[in-house]
């Protein structure tokens, strides 16, 4: 009689991967206009199951053609979606130990980060009071060498002066986005893909664009100094993180990356 409660492993495990992938879908598609297309079809399904359960012929035949023939139409409606969803799962280094212990969290009680945050936050702060542009990408599960490749790739361990010098106006390096992994500087120069979200604020170009668009595809964390403003931006899954002062900054970023 109490069949239908019986739960085995497999039950859990399905369920638990079908959340990683609805997960991973929102990450995706969140603050993009693809995600009005699939609150559209999510509608039209309901109403499909509506219809079907008020024993509606003819409207959820129709429903029903619509949808058992639209996986087609949603492959080329959502190409860059999936090109950037397999991209992301291509990406995650599950080799990686440290990486993998990530991945399970409540695992993670003394695991911490090799990289030195403080470090990073303090060469920001001195690019703020000048004023100098610069854009941090922090490497934590996803691997970025798809984005190294795309600027000059150099093997220097983390330090202060030398992240000033490279965002330095004249310097030959302080275009385009540095990438640190693992307490190393692995990359400068890099070209990351631009976000086109729509909730952006106008008044933040393409630095912004860039490091909110990298933090949308992979799991990044950029650190963000403008040249306009001095303002320092905390950036993680496609948004703005708000600190209050730089102690808690520090804070935040050393959490998100252990
Ligand atoms: N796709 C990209 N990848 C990496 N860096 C980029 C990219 N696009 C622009 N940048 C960097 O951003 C700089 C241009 O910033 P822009 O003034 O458009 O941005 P912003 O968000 O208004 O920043 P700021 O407040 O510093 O002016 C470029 O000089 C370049 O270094």
């Amino acid at each position: 009689m109490l069949d239908f409660i019986e739960f085995s492993l497999l039950d859990v495990l399905d369920i638990l991967l079908v959340a990683i992938l609805l997960y991973y879908i929102y990450k995706l598609l969140k603050g993009t206009v693809a995600i009005n297309i699939v609150i559209g079809i999510a509608l039209i399904f309901l109403i499909w199951k509506i219809t079907q359960a008020l024993k509606m012929e003819m409207l959820s035949g129709i429903l029903g053609y619509l949808l058992s023939g639209g996986v087609i139409a949603l492959i080329i409606v959502f190409q860059q979606e999936i090109r950037k969803f397999l991209l992301m799962i291509g990406t995650t280094n599950f080799t990686n130990k440290r990486n993998f212990l990530k991945q399970l969290k409540f695992l993670q009680t003394e695991i911490g980060s090799d990289i030195d945050t403080e470090t990073i936050i303090e060469a920001c702060q001195k690019m703020s009071k000048s004023k100098t542009g610069a854009l941090i990408v922090i490497e934590r599960t996803n691997s970025l060498d798809f984005l190294i490749n795309t600027g000059d790739t150099m093997n220097a361990l983390l330090n202060d002066a030398l992240l000033q010098s490279i965002f330095y106006k004249n310097s030959p390096l302080h275009d385009g986005a540095l990438i640190i992994r693992d307490n190393y500087i692995v990359a400068t120069r890099v070209v990351l893909p631009i976000s086109d979200s729509t909730k952006i604020p106008a008044r933040f170009g393409l630095r912004h664009r860039a490091a909110i668009g990298v933090s949308e595809k992979t799991d990044a964390v950029c650190l963000l100094v403008s040249e306009e403003t001095g303002e320092i931006s905390y950036i993680k899954d496609g948004g703005f993180e708000l600190y209050a002062n730089y102690t808690d900054l520090n804070e935040k970023v050393r959490k998100d990356l252990m």
